[in-house]
């Protein structure tokens, strides 16, 4: 019988992958190549994660016989990363996207073999798995739950309906979906928040009957399905005894529970990732699991096939948790800290680019500048070094009332749906409240369309948004037939700046009286800044760090951007001039130690030009007493 723990790999087949992928493979790759074991890969930086597990799926698709009926998992984190591996892959990849493989993101697999069949078994149907706002919408919007005032008392307690999920462990309804403890609202006798919790029970129930879900509850539902019936784990385990899990790194709390307990002893699987590099998750950073990995020290992949060997060396501490890393060969050019002033913040990218010219790098890879905070608002972001930059295409922008309804009025009867219509009457709210400058209470940002129904929801009463709601569909009718609604809308702005306790201001007057048609011009995607200095010109991608995650560019500038502090300056610096005492010591700094993974990333993405921008007024003496000392290895730059 086939053993997939006795695969053997020939040095001829190692050969032929290499061919095909253009290097020779190092010691510690070939070794992981040549595991059959269980094992946890802590692997640093470009040492070639993605690369070595695509050509050990490479080796492991040929080795497969036909005659083997069990399949192989391949889990990742994101959608993104399927796509790199199955890029890797080449024609392999249409192996492991067969019956009895299967090669897609945690959650989907979630969904497939746990998730969606239970649903169907118990509801007979399809449930739609949705995120987290959609849900909150058909959960408020429920008619049922607004007569009960429920919602209206819940709100006022501070408990927002939306985010009561039904938990992992015992599918109580909890105010986390790793909890274990029903909700409670503090002050109230249990009796009664016993009466309350039977309500919201019923209304999720009734919802959660209606199909609706979201993505951490689908994880609830899968674990309901385990407890209930254990064997699904013994046919899960039949049929994937080996099993890959990709950028490990960024699984939550939940999901790395969930890979724990779908496969046991007798399966096979090889977790790969790096624990310093850990910035994917968006929520509160409880929820992001460490993933410890269990060292096998011979099967570790610690030497990055990017970073040159000085870089390596100068960026392999600035992590959580330092390890071992040895660059490729030695290359000349010093990592720089740019120094700028605030009047010469434009001169930064064109300072790097002259750089990048000088070293004749444009042509050895992608040219990158990278910072954490993207926007348009007056705190340090991208946009602050290059004005132009725009991440995603923007629709075209109305400059007053006149114009939104006039769009809506021509517009409306080839218009099939009526969300889109609710969206552009949200988006002029949205609109008049930036004018007022009343922005999101909670997070201090502009309101956007889906922040705004979120906020409404959970701070004032859903009763608000259904009566929109049908003021929308009155307007629907009054423009099909030319009535004007503009006096309505007037009021509704009224009212709701009154919700927010603002007030009217000569522009808001000015964006609902004036009568001419007026529209902004539609803003394509900008993110290719092209310096010019003679002959010579560089193309330079600009991004956001977690854009650029897994990603190696010939050199990258990263940027000072602020968000809570300045990372740069406020944290970033400190701890590259700390020795190792003073980093350990910053590490338990709770701010520097979530810097921390944003900067690693960040750092080690270039092969030949690493750079670092700061602004001059949080350049302290320390840093220049340090930076300026040729023998620590940077080169400073004043700009
Ligand atoms: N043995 C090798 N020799 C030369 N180049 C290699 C080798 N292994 C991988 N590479 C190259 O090194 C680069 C980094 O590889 P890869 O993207 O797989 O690393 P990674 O560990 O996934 O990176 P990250 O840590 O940033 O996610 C790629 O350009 C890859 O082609």
């Amino acid at each position: 019988m086939f053993d997939l723990r006795k695969i053997e790999i020939t040095d001829n087949e190692v050969l032929a992958v290499e061919h095909k992928f253009g290097f020779r493979f190092n010691e510690g790759q070939l070794k992981l190549l040549r595991y059959w074991e269980t094992v946890d890969v802590q692997a640093c930086p470009g040492s070639g994660k993605t690369t070595t597990l695509a050509a050990k799926l490479m080796l492991l698709s040929q080795k497969i016989p036909p005659s083997f009926s069990q399949g192989i998992c391949i889990i990742t984190h994101t959608n993104i990363a399927v796509e790199e591996i199955k890029e890797k892959l080449g024609d392999a990849a249409k192996f492991f996207f067969q019956y009895p493989n299967h090669f897609g993101t945690i959650q989907s697999f979630v969904d497939k073999y746990l998730t969606i069949p239970y649903y169907k078994n118990k509801y007979k149907s399809s449930p739609k798995i949705v995120e987290e706002f959609a849900y909150n919408d058909i959960i408020s919007n429920l008619y049922e739950l607004v007569v009960t005032k429920t919602v209206d008392f819940l709100e006022r307690k501070n408990v927002f309906l939306g985010g009561l999920v039904y938990n992992r462990h015992n599918f109580n309804i909890s105010k986390n979906l790793n909890n274990t403890e029903k909700f409670d609202i503090k002050g109230l006798k249990p009796d009664t928040c016993e009466r309350y919790y039977k309500k919201i029970q019923s209304a999720k129930e009734k919802v959660l009957s209606y199909g609706y879900m979201t993505y951490d509850e689908a994880y609830s539902i899968a674990f309901k399905y385990i407890r209930e019936f254990p064997h699904v784990l013994d046919a899960i385990r039949q049929r994937f005894p080996m099993v890959f899990v990709d950028e490990m790194q960024d699984m939550e709390v939940h999901q790395s529970a969930l890979i724990s307990t779908l496969f046991g002893q007798d399966s096979i699987i090889q977790k790969i990732g790096d624990i310093n590099q850990s910035i994917f998750s968006s929520r509160a950073s409880e929820d992001q699991a460490e993933w410890k990995p269990v060292i096998n020290q011979d099967i570790q992949l610690r030497i990055s096939n990017r970073l040159s060997g000085n870089i390596a060396a100068l960026v392999k501490d600035i992590c959580c948790r330092p390890q071992e890393m040895t660059g490729r060969d030695h290359s000349e050019i010093k990592p720089i800290i740019f120094v700028y002033e605030t009047h010469s913040i434009l001169k930064v990218k064109d300072e790097f680019a002259k750089r990048v010219i000088i070293n004749n790098l444009a042509s050895v890879g992608d040219i990158k500048i990278i910072g954490s905070r993207i926007g348009k608002d007056s705190k340090l972001n991208i946009s602050s070094y290059w004005p132009e930059f725009n991440r995603v295409y923007q629709k075209s922008h109305y400059k007053n009332l006149n114009s939104y309804l006039n769009y809506l009025e021509i517009n409306l009867p080839s218009i099939q749906n009526v969300k889109q219509v609710r969206l552009t009457f949200l988006n002029c709210i949205c609109e008049c409240l930036k004018i007022c400058g009343i922005k999101n209470p909670l997070t201090n940002f502009n309101f956007t369309p889906f922040s705004f129904i979120k906020y409404v929801n959970d701070v004032g009463h859903p009763d608000k948004i259904i009566n929109m709601d049908l003021k929308i569909a009155d307007w629907i009718i009054k423009t099909k037939n030319s009535v004007s609604i503009k006096s309505d809308f007037i009021s509704l702005i009224r009212g709701i700046l009154k919700f927010f306790g603002g007030n009217s201001c000569t522009e808001l007057e000015e964006f609902l009286a004036n009568e001419d048609i007026a529209v902004d011009e539609e803003r394509p995607e900008q993110k290719i800044y092209t310096f010019v200095d003679g002959e010579n010109s560089v193309d330079i991608h600009f991004d956001t760090i977690h854009g650029v995650k897994g990603e190696t560019h010939s050199a990258t500038l990263y940027l000072e951007t602020f968000t809570r502090l300045y990372d740069v300056g406020g944290k970033i610096l400190n701890f590259i001039i700390a020795d190792n005492v003073g980093k350990e010591k910053l590490r338990k700094d709770k701010a520097c130690y979530k810097k921390l993974p944003h900067a690693y990333v960040a750092l080690t993405r270039p092969t030949h030009l690493l750079a670092i921008a700061v602004n001059k007024e949080r350049f302290l003496q320390t840093h220049l007493e340090y930076f300026g000392e040729e023998s620590n290895g940077w080169e400073l730059v004043f700009i």
